[in-house]
């Protein structure tokens, strides 16, 4: 049994425009003591599908099932629901205010923490272990920093704080949301670095949210990537960066930016994820590929195994009609790729390429 095994999760929030279709049908499990990394575009569902785990979103429709150590966590009520967060689940939010009071001392609000989950612990003990948590995280005078306010913490010590208040009852699992995005790259690595050696020590499952493959370049063990709230290539981290299948996953690889000064290397993916509201027909990111062919624009393509991977046992798929060899980054993928493309496309189809055509580089002309 998976530490968490989620399974078709769909979310859906009506508003006054028409229903936001946030998540339509992921599916994803974890281990212990492992990393999955989930990537896409803002506004791909991302946050929305495991902050539905945690019941943080209030109004939404949901449907789909996720056990958690055997227990469906979308079956709870908010109760059950508040044991879970912090002391089985916890997680690390982008902005660490959102997670730490800026009116309450910092050592305060993880002594607040520990004693709401395990009242028994006294003042003084959990005071103690916040002091170790610090250290553990790397703040630099811990039991004299203990008694600080947030603002007197930098960028890089508040997401450290936040890191030990998600650590402090030794969470099974850790939801990280872009918990890097706001700091440098320097601090960011570190923090990286960071978690990556807590999750081992204590073996915790960790769910790394990012819009950036390079961020997760290093230690996801298995990547799911998203795209207007549906999967569209799930598989382990080789495969996933030298062997993508679906065109969307290639665009985020070659818009991923290379800090190496000359070598840079920025190909952003051309037009916008689409309306939530309005979806595309057919495959939802037919709009903006440069593979696009007629069928990609009446029928959606749902996951299947892709690529020489699934014979040799290590799972590979991908929400794409392009052929199931065409994975890679070779000329000879870009090949297979190029005449699936040019073959399978006539008058719909042709005229989405040429529009793509003026920017980017792929099959388009005919
Ligand atoms: N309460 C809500 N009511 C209506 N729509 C919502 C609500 N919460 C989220 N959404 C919509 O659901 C979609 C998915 O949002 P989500 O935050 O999961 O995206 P994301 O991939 O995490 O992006 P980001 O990195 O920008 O947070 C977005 O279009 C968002 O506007």
């Amino acid at each position: 049994m998976s530490l968490l095994e989620v399974t078709d999760l769909q979310v859906s929030f009506n508003t006054s425009d028409g229903v936001v279709q946030a998540v339509r049908g992921i599916s994803f499990s974890i281990e212990p003591g492992r990393t999955l990394g989930i990537v896409g575009e803002s506004g791909s569902g991302k946050s929305v599908s495991t902050q539905t785990l945690l019941g943080l979103n209030s109004g939404a429709r949901v449907s789909g099932s996720a056990l958690f150590e055997g227990q469906d966590l979308l079956a709870m009520n908010p109760d059950q629901l508040r044991r879970i967060r912090g002391a089985q689940i916890s997680m690390i939010f982008q902005d660490p205010l959102s997670s730490l009071h800026p009116l309450y001392k910092v050592g305060w609000q993880i002594v607040e923490m520990i004693r709401t989950h395990e009242p028994e612990v006294g003042k003084a003990a959990a005071r103690k272990r916040a002091v170790e948590l610090l250290a553990m995280v790397g703040i630099p005078q811990p039991d004299r920093r203990v008694d600080d306010f947030p603002h007197q913490f930098s960028g890089g010590m508040r997401q450290r704080a936040m890191i030990a208040m998600a650590l402090a009852l030794s969470p099974k699992l850790i939801i990280a949301d872009e918990p890097t995005t706001a700091l440098d790259a320097t601090v960011q690595a570190q923090i990286l670095d960071l978690m990556q050696r807590l999750q081992r020590e204590f073996d915790t499952a960790l769910i790394m949210i990012t819009h950036d493959l390079g961020v997760i370049a290093d230690i996801a063990d298995d990547v799911l990537v998203m795209y207007a709230g549906k999967p569209v290539e799930h598989t382990d981290r080789r495969s996933l960066y030298y062997r993508p299948h679906h065109p969307y996953t290639k665009g985020l690889l070659e818009s991923i930016p290379l800090s190496t000064g000359a070598s840079e290397r920025l190909t952003p993916i051309p037009g916008q994820p689409p309306s939530l509201i309005n979806l595309p027909t057919g495959c939802s990111f037919h709009p903006r590929c440069a593979y696009v062919m007629d069928k990609c624009i009446t029928d959606g393509p749902e996951l299947r195994a892709v690529g020489a991977e699934a014979d040799d046992g290590v799972r590979h798929d991908s929400a794409c009609w392009l052929p199931r060899a065409a994975t890679g980054l070779t000329a000879e993928a870009e090949q297979l790729r190029t005449n699936a493309a040019l073959e399978g496309r006539t008058g719909a189809a042709k005229k989405i390429a040429d529009q793509i055509a003026g920017e980017v580089k792929g099959p388009v002309a005919s």
